[in-house]
């Protein structure tokens, strides 16, 4: 079980291969999340954002649990999944077959779509939390159309079970404010900004754009850590024209491209609302391929 202790670092969310006729690619997957826990990442988590969970069903995850579980047999990392939707019922559920299966924690975003009130937000991670195992709640407020306030943010943080925050606010305000406080960890979901939300005190990230150069992000969390905030920065820098091309279209269509360009995947097949990326991201991917 994921403790807070063990939430620092850099978490990674995979992405979920689908095969060309849009079913869940097992080989895929198999392979390509060994080649990211061969790094020493802190935390692997199974459909986030990045996984396209609005179009994952409950089976299909219990199918990249129980993968993700056995890939994880003989490692440490902490196994987390998303199981949050826009419907409390359904959270639990998956929480609940989450917890069942070998997860050390889930991954539940502020239900989108519905536009609740700061209460319903509150009640909504509260059931979750109700389930038993750890729960990392997550702010994403462009995407789910409501964000938590800064007091909402405290009193679910309060709850037992909750172990901590993916702040994807698009502002440092909540981690300051937070850190300030001396609430639970919090960790960046808003990659463009990693460095800057962990001098406001984040105490790492979980970034989609740490599927590619894993080690690299590593470096420079390690660096941040270790007081090289110069050496981590340049690093951080160099990173950042890539980064701009993986959030130019929406997550996960670039990085499922950039994947599959890379062979870690046999397909960049995305399920549907999600699309691939325009043919003019296509070119600037593969110039920065080529360069
Ligand atoms: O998969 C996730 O969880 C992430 N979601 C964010 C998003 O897609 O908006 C980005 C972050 O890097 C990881």
């Amino acid at each position: 079980m994921l403790t807070e202790e063990q939430i620092y670092g850099i978490y990674v969310p995979v992405v979920t291969p689908f095969n060309t006729a849009g079913e869940i690619d097992l080989e895929s997957y198999q392979r390509y999340v060994n080649n990211i826990i061969k790094n020493s990442i802190h935390g692997l988590v199974v459909n986030g954002t990045t996984g396209e969970s609005p179009t994952v069903n409950i089976q299909e995850l219990q199918t990249l649990v129980n993968t993700s579980r056995e890939l994880l047999k003989s490692s440490s990392i902490p196994l987390v999944i998303g199981t949050g939707t826009n419907d409390t019922a359904s959270t639990v559920a998956r929480t609940e077959m989450a917890a069942n299966s070998g997860a050390d924690a889930v991954l539940v975003v502020v239900p989108y779509y519905s536009r609740p009130s700061q209460q319903g937000i509150i009640e909504h991670f509260r059931k979750a939390a109700e389930v038993g195992i750890p729960v990392m709640a997550y702010d994403i407020p462009g995407r789910a159309g409501v964000g938590m306030t800064i007091d909402t943010a405290r009193t679910i943080l309060e709850m037992n079970n909750v172990v901590g925050l993916k702040d994807c606010s698009g502002s440092p305000l909540l981690v300051s404010e937070l850190s300030r406080l001396g609430s639970k960890p919090v960790l960046c979901g808003d990659d463009l900004h990693f460095f800057e939300m962990l001098g406001c005190g984040a105490a790492g990230g979980m970034l989609a754009s740490a599927n590619v150069h894993t080690a690299k992000y590593l470096g420079i969390y390690e660096q941040f850590r270790n007081g090289k905030i110069e050496e981590a920065r340049a690093e951080f820098d160099r990173l950042i024209p890539l980064m701009k091309l993986l959030f130019k279209e929406s997550n996960p269509a670039p990085i499922k491209w950039l994947l599959n360009a890379y062979g870690e995947i046999s397909s960049d097949t995305l399920r549907l609302p999600m699309t691939p990326i325009s043919s003019e991201l296509r070119e600037e991917l593969g110039a920065y391929l080529a360069g």
